[in-house]
């Protein structure tokens, strides 16, 4: 886990005693609840809401981009479909979730929003979250691996001249050409992490400037001589006779879900919200590796087919096989119980090893389905943020 994630799970700092409480209804509304959250009415009251007055939830989700559709389409397959009224209208709602407004942000104003106090929730980059919430001790990870956004955040070099022949963090730092009046020149949308990377790394004669974006093209153009940015493919870099180096990775990223934890601990409503987000997520997000396989199999007694599904190694099951009779009628007309019908979770990766275990066993007529969701007992992530909160 680097370091910028572990800031994010900082202990709580208590709350000041001189925090308002964050509860109370705006003045508009002082004698009776909100209105009901009816699309008209919806926009006015939230522009009557500040900080202190609002009593809504805030969610805040990509408005553009590469994380727009995929965080919407995980949201979906969690039954948690946002309704909006139209494409160019940034607040949204979730039926599922009445008390909730989602709000269609650019990434870095997720961020920025929730230290502000404006948002209450949100998805994001985790790259996002530690350049732009700037190891704000408010924000708190709920759930780090949504599992879409895959990247990180890297150093990367031009693979000619001078740099020919440097391959790690250690050969950049120690080239002679850096020093206090020429420094090395990393031009990147990363300040932050880059500074705080520099620091504790003992990099000395290093400069960072920054830009909107392409800045691949910058060592090339003679304006920078390294990149720090977000790599996926790879391609970018190749197609800019760039090339990545050992010790040079400052943040492996992906999706994640964010809170303040001030909303969290004072704002009604905003920790039974995550609750209820955070099982769908991590049901759904278990449920995505794994198949449900069920086959018939004769047998004398369900005990007895037990014992020969359990005695092949990648049939257990997530708690064991669920084992049930199959009544049919016989020909003498009586029923009866010839074979038992098994039903087991297992890794997709492994599916195809447990068909053969199956049929290795007399297994007949292996069916395999996806799941939806796999729920648990309780999810650790939950028990663990309500530690990190102090609750
Ligand atoms: N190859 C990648 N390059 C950049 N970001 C990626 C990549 N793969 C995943 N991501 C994730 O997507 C986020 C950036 O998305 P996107 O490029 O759409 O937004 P943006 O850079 O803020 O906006 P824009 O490119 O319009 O300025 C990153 O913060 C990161 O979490
Ligand atoms: O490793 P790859 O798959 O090639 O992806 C990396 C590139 O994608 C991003 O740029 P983006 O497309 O967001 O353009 P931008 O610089 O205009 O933001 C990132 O800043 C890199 O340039
Ligand atoms: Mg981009």
């Amino acid at each position: 886990m680097s370091s910028s994630v572990c800031s994010l799970r900082a202990t709580l700092t208590p709350l000041s005693s001189h925090s308002p409480p964050l509860h109370s209804h705006s003045s508009l509304y002082s004698s009776s609840p909100p209105p009901p959250r009816r699309r008209s009415s919806h926009r006015i009251y939230c522009a009557a809401a500040s900080i202190d007055e609002r009593s809504v939830i805030r969610l805040g989700i990509p408005s553009k981009g590469r994380m727009a559709d995929e965080t919407l389409a995980l949201l979906k397959n969690c039954q948690l479909t946002v309704k909006q009224v139209n494409p160019r209208q940034y607040v949204a709602y979730i039926p599922q979730l009445p008390g909730l407004e989602v709000w269609l942000q650019r990434l870095k104003d997720i961020v920025r929003k929730l230290v502000s106090g404006d948002l209450d929730l949100g998805i994001v980059g985790l790259d996002t979250v530690c350049e732009y919430g700037r190891g704000n001790e408010d924000l708190i990870l709920v759930h780090d691996q949504l599992a879409y956004g895959d990247c990180h955040l890297s150093i990367a070099i031009p693979k000619y001249g001078i740099f020919e022949n440097i391959n790690s963090m250690s050969d950049l730092a120690k080239m002679p050409e850096w020093t206090s009046e020429r420094p090395l020149r990393i031009a990147t949308g990363f300040v932050y992490l880059g500074n705080k990377y520099a620091k504790e790394n003992g990099l000395k004669h290093v400069t960072f400037s920054t830009g909107e974006g392409a800045f691949e093209a910058l060592p090339a153009m003679g304006s920078a001589d390294a990149i720090l940015d977000l790599v996926s493919s790879g391609t970018t870099l190749r197609e800019n006779n760039l090339k990545e180096i050992d010790g040079g990775v400052v943040l492996e990223s992906q999706a994640v879900f964010v809170g303040s934890k001030n909303s969290l601990i004072r704002r009604e409503g905003v920790l039974d919200i995550t609750h209820e987000m955070l099982e769908r997520l991590e049901a759904h997000l278990r449920a995505i590796g794994q198949v449900m396989v069920t086959a018939n199999m004769r047998g004398n007694s369900a005990q007895e087919v037990a014992e020969r599904v359990l005695n092949q190694t990648s049939l257990a099951g997530l708690q064991g096989p669920t084992i049930s009779p199959v009544y049919c009628r016989g020909s003498d007309g009586t029923i009866k119980v010839e074979y038992y019908a098994i039903s087991i979770c297992v890794a997709k990766k492994d599916l195809y090893k447990s068909i053969r275990q199956l049929r290795a066993i007399d297994g007949s007529g292996v069916l395999n389905y996806n799941l939806t969701y796999i729920f648990e007992e309780e999810t650790t992530r939950w028990l663990d943020l309500l530690e990190r909160l102090g609750l």
